[in-house]
């Protein structure tokens, strides 16, 4: 008998080109799409339209599972709070552990699938994630607080591909593929439809002027509402006199207050992270981190102590925003990861 495999179906390339995948493979492939907001706008019936066509191209069934309720909790209070509270956070990081390979994947097991398959450029050994081949559309760090009992049923066909290549592939299949080909790609984060600024406004007064301070506590500008900027912005403040760019070190949202100074006072040396999620056991290791999604490997040393991680960087890193991960790195192997606490020079 044929495995089943559930894919995640988003209506999108990547997840259309999965479930062609899998089926040629021999899986029986069923696909879910979960609607993860309350939009009106007809976001969801557009969605659901390329994976209808899809499906019946494929000749397979699809559900549609409604999650909103959950990611609005799980997701999307987080990440406003998380500006409300002065962070930077990681709505994707939060979907995949919650929602995607969560409650995503519970369904799935619900519905005696063997596997949950998704169009994540990342690989998987069913025990740790490693980067996909594709270093400019690697997803690993998104996915690095999935718990580990997920990674058994988790699959990434297209973790060996590169995007363009699965584009032209899936342009020639069909013309439901070809459809999804033409149509704009998808935003970064999938409720921000400009900037992060116009959902945190919804919410909250996000336009209440305070003081620049410099790095030793003297008031030497304005700034025109802390939500609007983030660790490492350099415009949309003043600062009176200065003649080289002045970078956000630090936002005091109790005092409304931003601090700026110039890059050097941007540079980090110790990092402190919180929620671990390790795939290994060990306490105390070399690795390589990444701080940022995008941002350069930097070598460091960890010391995990009361369940926070201790990281101290080998070389400087510039720009550390609390709220982000810290996703460690053994070479491509992802070795687990935690939030970004507190960080010093
Ligand atoms: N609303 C959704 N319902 C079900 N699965 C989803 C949904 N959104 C994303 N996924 C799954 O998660 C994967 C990664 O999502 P992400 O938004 O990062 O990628 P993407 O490159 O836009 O993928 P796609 O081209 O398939 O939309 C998708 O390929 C899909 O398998």
């Amino acid at each position: 008998m044929k495995k089943k495999v559930m894919v995640g179906m988003s209506g999108g390339i990547d997840s259309s080109v999965t479930a062609y995948m899998l089926q040629k493979d021999g899986f029986e492939v069923e696909g879910v799409y979960l609607k993860l907001h309350n939009r009106t706008d007809g976001y969801h019936e557009k969605n659901i339209g390329y994976i209808k066509d899809v499906a019946e191209y494929l000749g397979i069934k699809y559900h549609i599972l409604d999650l909103a309720d959950k990611f609005t909790q799980e997701v999307y209070d987080y990440f406003v709070d998380s500006y409300l509270q002065g962070t930077t956070p990681n709505p994707c990081v939060k979907c995949n552990r919650q929602i995607k390979f969560g409650a995503m994947l519970k369904f799935a097991k619900d519905h005696k699938a063997s596997y949950l398959a998704t169009g994540h450029y990342a690989k998987t050994d069913g025990k740790f994630f490693y980067e996909a081949d594709d270093k400019t559309k690697d997803q690993s760090y998104f996915l690095s607080q999935v718990e580990k009992e997920a990674l058994p049923y988790m699959m990434f066909p297209l973790s060996t591909y590169k995007k363009e290549d699965i584009i032209k592939f899936a342009a020639q299949l069909d013309v439901a593929y070809k459809k999804i080909t033409e149509k704009n790609e998808s935003q970064e984060i999938c409720f921000v439809e400009t900037v992060y600024t116009d959902v945190v406004k919804k919410h909250a007064n996000i336009d209440i002027p305070g003081d620049v301070l410099d790095q030793q506590g003297n008031v030497v500008g304005k700034h025109k509402g802390y939500m609007h900027y983030t660790i490492g912005k350099r415009r949309g403040f003043t600062v009176d006199g200065a003649h080289v760019p002045h970078f956000v070190t630090k936002l005091d949202p109790k005092n409304n207050t931003i601090v700026v100074g110039e890059k050097d006072a941007l540079e980090v040396n110790f990092v402190t992270a919180n929620n671990l999620n390790m795939y290994i056991d060990d306490t105390k290791f070399n690795c390589g981190v990444k701080l940022r999604y995008r941002s350069v490997t930097t070598e460091c040393e960890v010391i995990i102590n009361d369940s926070k991680a201790i990281i101290k960087l080998k070389q400087p890193a510039f720009g550390v925003a609390a709220g982000q991960l810290a996703v460690f790195y053994d070479g491509q192997k992802v070795i687990g990861s935690g939030w970004i606490e507190n960080t010093s020079k």
